[in-house]
């Protein structure tokens, strides 16, 4: 069977320099909109990046793969909404042959030696931290920025991970100092927001 060439092009890890500062968001992106891309700007200028790492999932294992786009159409519209030069689209999850993001940092953290990373992700997957696998030992190899969404503000008092790690909490003024912290550290980015989902627009049929 042949490889789709847009995905063949996304199937590297991202190329890194010793002492960059690289975020690391994943995502369905079935589709991508301007909320992803406000949640890359937000993290880009807050955690003082060099890089972002946008990372197209071959699919989130806790959701149905019913309705998911295939990976090259996901990868084509992520490249066009990401606009950011430091933005790299990738999908190495798929080579690597995992969803699961507690793989896929070990992985990334064993091939980049002195580069620094932090895991991105909005306020509503807080919530359901504590359902991913191995959420302890995700917390614990990077540090964690999480960026505000409309319905889940409240999700960094509430959910089990806040609760777990309040311990390691840090105030958002030092967010551009997380990714030098030693996991477990994580922050919660208040900001614009975007009302912006992708089922929102699958349902409207913008997909
Ligand atoms: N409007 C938004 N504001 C903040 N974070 C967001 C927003 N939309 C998506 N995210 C975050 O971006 C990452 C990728 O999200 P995803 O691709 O699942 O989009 P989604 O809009 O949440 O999709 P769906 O509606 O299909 O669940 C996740 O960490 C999610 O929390
Ligand atoms: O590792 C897990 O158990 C796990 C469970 C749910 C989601 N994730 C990852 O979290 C990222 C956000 O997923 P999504 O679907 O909310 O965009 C994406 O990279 C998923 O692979 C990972």
């Amino acid at each position: 069977m042949s490889i789709d060439p847009i995905e063949f092009r996304h199937l590297a890890m991202p190329h890194t320099e010793r002492g960059m500062v690289v975020g690391l968001f994943g995502g369905s992106f079935n589709p991508p909109h301007h909320g992803h891309a406000l949640v890359a700007e937000i993290a880009l200028r807050r955690l003082k990046l060099d890089q972002l790492w946008w990372m197209v999932t071959p699919g989130n294992p806790l959701k149905s793969t019913s309705g998911l786009a295939p990976l090259s159409k996901r990868l084509a519209l992520s490249e066009e909404m990401a606009a950011d030069p430091r933005i790299k689209v990738t999908a190495f999850e798929k080579q690597l042959g995992t969803s699961y993001t507690a793989k896929t940092l070990d992985y990334v953290k064993a091939r980049n030696h002195d580069v620094h990373f932090v895991w991105i992700m909005g306020a509503d997957n807080l919530k359901n931290f504590h359902h991913w696998q191995r959420w302890h030992h995700i917390a614990s190899t990077f540090p964690i920025a999480v960026i505000d969404r409309p319905g889940a503000t409240l999700s960094y008092l509430s959910s089990k991970m806040a609760r777990t790690f309040d311990y390691a909490r840090i105030d958002e003024s030092d967010a551009g100092t997380l990714w030098k912290r030693k996991a477990p550290a994580w922050t919660f980015i208040h900001g614009p927001r975007s009302p912006l989902s992708s089922t929102a627009l699958r349902e409207a049929g913008n997909a």
